[in-house]
């Protein structure tokens, strides 16, 4: 049988086109209405808070598995270094990334996403749950970008081409080292689940413009992410990030060098894991000066896999109740695409 893809899963929920198309950033000296939050809830933003002890884990330490499973527990998030991924990778995807963001709008608007694609140039997939528009725009790559790089650059599409797939297969790799070290955290003895489910990927590039009046604009909306795990690359150390921490309200995750990773627990490990493993809530705060660019790659099952809750046993507690029904992947999108927040709420069990 076929499988369905991550694509074919968005066919069923199409977005209109006005949901879909970035303004013209570059023209812009005043925050529009659209784009005007009255409220940003700690605004005036604070950009010299400190950030919080977010874990960071050398994925050369011995007792890795530890530590991933308690920071996944603690805080749905964490930093990565000795991931093995050199630093002119990042660079490399930077470079494209700004390359591609800095085309004029009417190049870019060639190659937009669908009203019921998946991939292209255009807004967040969550811009229609917010009555305000993001200042964002975003390129998302599933495998092979070249029929939209043919489309921006006719003569000289292949370098960006080949440095999107390179790093894909770069963060493929370490998101599965990622996932056996997690899988061997939660059910240590079940080795049957490590070959249990096929995987899926998108990379999205995410560029925030610098922005006339940075208090009353986000980046991105706050959100968890869908799939397994994040990694996310902040690229030229700019901030932006923050989670939404119990009892210290939203903090900044400032990336620690240029060659640190931060990868965050998505939805559907939340629920893989019987919500052990909480999927991080988080938004992206914009700035007046600096043009911020980040990678983030998105590591999954395959859209026709079923998501049950591990709950065999846990760790210190003993035996028990799934809190959620089992759930195939591809009907969990569709439901999040259409109920955003209260999507948990919808496959309790
Ligand atoms: C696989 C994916 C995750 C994502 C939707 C996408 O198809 C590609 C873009 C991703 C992104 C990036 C910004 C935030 C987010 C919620 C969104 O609107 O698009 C995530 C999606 C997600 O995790 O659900
Ligand atoms: O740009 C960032 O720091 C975060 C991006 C993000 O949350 C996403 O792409 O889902
Ligand atoms: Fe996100």
């Amino acid at each position: 049988m076929a499988t369905s893809t991550l694509e074919e899963s968005y066919k069923e929920n199409p977005q209109s086109l006005q949901h879909i198309l970035p303004i013209d950033f570059h023209l812009i000296q005043e925050v529009p209405n659209s784009h005007l939050w009255p409220n940003i809830n700690n605004s005036p933003i604070n950009h010299d808070d400190k950030s919080p002890n977010v874990p960071i884990i050398d994925l050369l330490a011995p007792n890795v598995v530890e530590l991933i499973g308690h920071a996944c527990k603690t805080w749905g998030i964490f930093q990565v270094v000795n991931h093995g991924v050199p630093i002119e990778f990042f660079d490399e995807v930077e470079s494209q990334a700004r390359r591609l963001f800095a085309l004029p709008a009417e190049q870019k608007v060639k190659v937009v996403r669908s009203t019921s694609g998946a991939t292209g140039y255009g807004t967040a997939r969550i811009t229609p749950f917010f009555s305000k528009f993001m200042w964002h725009e975003g390129f998302t790559i599933m495998d092979s970008p070249l029929d939209h790089a043919k489309e921006l650059w006719p003569h000289d599409y292949q370098e960006f081409c080949d440095v999107m797939e390179n790093y894909q297969k770069k963060m493929k790799a370490l998101s599965f080292q990622l996932w056996l070290l997690i899988l061997n955290y939660l059910q240590p003895s079940q080795e049957h689940l490590m070959n249990s489910f096929e995987f899926t990927q998108a990379l999205q590039l995410n560029s925030y413009p610098c922005c006339p009046n940075p208090n009353h604009a986000v980046g991105l909306a706050p959100h968890t992410d869908s799939l397994f795990l994040t990694i996310l690359h902040q690229t030229n150390n700019t901030k932006g990030l923050q989670i939404l921490k119990k009892d210290q309200g939203w903090t900044s995750i400032a990336p620690i060098s240029n060659d640190a990773l931060i990868v965050n627990v998505g939805d559907l490990l939340h629920i893989l894991s019987n919500g052990e493993f909480p999927s991080v809530y988080h938004r992206v705060l914009v700035d007046q000066t600096k043009h911020r660019v980040s990678l983030a790659y998105f590591f999954g099952p395959q859209v026709d896999s079923t998501i049950v809750p591990l709950v065999s046993f846990e760790k210190n507690v003993g035996v028990v109740v799934p809190k959620y029904r089992k759930v195939k992947v591809k009907e969990y999108l569709s439901l999040k695409a259409k109920h955003l927040e209260t999507v948990f709420s919808l496959i309790r069990s």
